[in-house]
């Protein structure tokens, strides 16, 4: 997951940008970026770094226009530690092209090939998104019929990207003097809206990652962008839509209920906050089947996205609910750092105990996932060392069992702890007197209820079926030899072997 914006204006778009970018913060700390156009040119300016660093007052007076872009980058290709792949990426021709993008490709190694063999581009990084902005590019170049361009060519371009991408990939991208594009996959993985309000010059188009950035910042969320849909915003702000993919079906991410999203955003109809106290509630029957409640004195959540499902838990429960532990936060989300060193370091220096919680207590607490670990097996020692009698663990969401593909970045599976233990083992190596886990079925049961239109779920990292039906267990080990952070990763806890990793339903759903 990354964070995008696009906006088409009446006045300087810079500020508006940034502030949505600020909005959109928790889903990438990495590197950030924007571009406007002003005439025909395009102004950038990208760097490594969370939004308040990465744009100084210089940085913003540089940046013109009434039209533009940005992101927010979580890596989960090419290179976490490259400059080089902060977004968003140019392109000179046709036109003039800059795109931003939230997902993961599954082909771009195909696609690269692709490129250079046969539509002769050249690609300058390890990014997926530089492929996709070239066979972009490549398709705009085809599908154009000379000038003016007009929404049907652009939508032909999006017809011809979805035949040949495959993957999760929400997208935004500016075609010089033309106009602003937004498009989502086929499948509708990753999150895109739009939205419109007024400003000084006149009325605003803006195109956004989650609900909040629109909120956040005065503007009125209208609507989701369907999966394959393409969203064409011209240069007066009129909005051109058109489905172009041939099977569109909605499967968003789960875990963007269950993490990644702010709860204040609304996606694809589904109140992320709402999703996650249904959790709480699905999992409070987990918990009593498991411990009997009144052998729990205190129900404390694990800062800071557990917190709706660990409320909802311990008024089903009619148990206390107790703020344990206190969250530094200047200290950014750990799950979504680089490296498992400075993720473990971080937790200790985000989180810390109020001892009088723990002191002589059975204490249930409650995170929203569990993925590496790291965060529990740290937490459940904090409890104890403050005085805790019995420690129990539950996670608002199932074992994470299987690596993703589509932008969040798990890649490896040897670095999941439940991958391939059981729970008593994963029991063990947590340290915590009892393990409680949401179920498969019992998650996406929750969730659904909110929106029974929805087609499904990726689920993938719990259930192992990639629902674009292109991923098997040797398409995950290559694009893991594709990333250029890798090594330090497998060094430290992962591994690439596609014989370890045995997939439920290598086809796809
Ligand atoms: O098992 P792990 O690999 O540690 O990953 C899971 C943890 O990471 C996330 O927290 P994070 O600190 O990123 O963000 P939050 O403050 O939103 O909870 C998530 O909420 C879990 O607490
Ligand atoms: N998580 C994402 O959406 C990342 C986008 C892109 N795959 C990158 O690594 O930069
Ligand atoms: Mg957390």
């Amino acid at each position: 997951m990354c964070g995008i914006v696009g906006i088409v204006s009446k006045a300087p778009v810079n500020q508006l940008i940034y502030d949505g970018l600020l909005l959109l913060q928790h889903r990438g700390q990495d590197a950030a970026g924007i571009v406007t156009q002003q005439g025909r040119k395009f102004y950038m300016h990208k760097a490594k770094g969370m939004v308040r660093d990465v744009f100084r007052t210089r940085n913003m007076r540089a940046l013109p226009g009434n039209v533009g872009l940005g992101q927010v980058r979580y890596p989960t290709a090419g290179n976490a530690f490259s400059e080089d792949e902060a977004q968003p990426f140019y392109v000179n021709a046709p036109f003039g092209l800059v795109l931003s993008h939230n997902g993961n490709l599954t082909n771009a190694a195909e696609l690269k090939a692709e490129l250079f063999n046969t539509d002769h581009r050249h690609i300058n990084t390890d990014s997926d998104s530089e492929v996709l902005l070239n066979v972009l590019a490549h398709e705009l170049e085809k599908t154009t019929r000379g000038l003016p361009l007009t929404p049907a060519d652009v939508f032909a371009a999006v017809r011809g990207v979805h035949k040949r991408v495959k993957g999760s990939y929400a997208v935004v991208a500016l075609i010089a003097g033309h106009g602003l594009l937004a498009f989502r996959d086929p499948f509708g993985i990753r999150p895109l809206c739009i939205g419109h309000g007024q400003n000084e010059g006149g009325a605003t188009v803006m195109v956004a990652s989650e609900s909040v950035a629109l909120e956040g910042t005065g503007y009125q969320f209208e609507r989701d962008i369907a999966p394959g849909e393409a969203v064409f915003v011209d240069m007066d702000g009129k909005v051109h839509a058109e489905q172009c993919a041939a099977n569109a079906r909605l499967y968003p991410c789960i875990f963007e209920f269950v993490y990644l999203a702010r709860p204040d955003s609304v996606m694809d109809g589904i109140s992320v906050y709402q999703a996650r106290l249904n959790l709480g509630e699905t999992l409070a029957k987990r918990v009593v089947s498991t411990v009997p409640p009144n052998e729990i004195d205190v129900i404390i959540p694990i800062p800071e996205s557990s917190r709706p499902s660990a409320t909802q838990l311990a008024h089903l429960l009619g148990i206390p609910y107790r703020e344990g532990f206190v969250k530094n936060r200047y200290v950014g989300r750990t799950f979504i750092m680089p490296g498992q060193g400075v993720r473990k370091k971080s937790v200790r220096q985000k989180l810390n105990v109020i001892a009088s919680e723990f002191k002589g207590r059975n204490v249930l607490l409650v995170d929203d996932s569990i993925v590496r670990g790291t965060t529990s097996r740290e937490i459940v020692q904090m409890a104890r060392d403050a005085g805790a009698r019995k420690v129990y663990l539950a996670s608002a969401a199932p074992p994470v069992r299987y690596p993703n593909v589509y932008g969040i970045d798990m890649p490896t599976p040897g670095e999941l702890v439940a991958h391939d233990r059981t729970i008593e083992e994963i029991r063990k190596v947590i340290g915590c007197d009892a393990l409680i886990y949401q179920d498969v079925e019992g998650m996406k049961r929750a969730i659904r209820s909110l929106n029974p239109e929805l087609d499904g779920f990726d689920a993938s990292c719990f259930d192992g079926v990639y629902v674009t039906g292109d991923v098997t267990a040797e398409t995950i080990a290559a694009m893991n030899s594709a990333r250029g952070d890798t090594a330090e990763k497998i060094g430290e806890e992962g591994d690439v072997d596609a014989s370890r990793l045995a997939l439920p339903n290598p086809e796809g759903a």
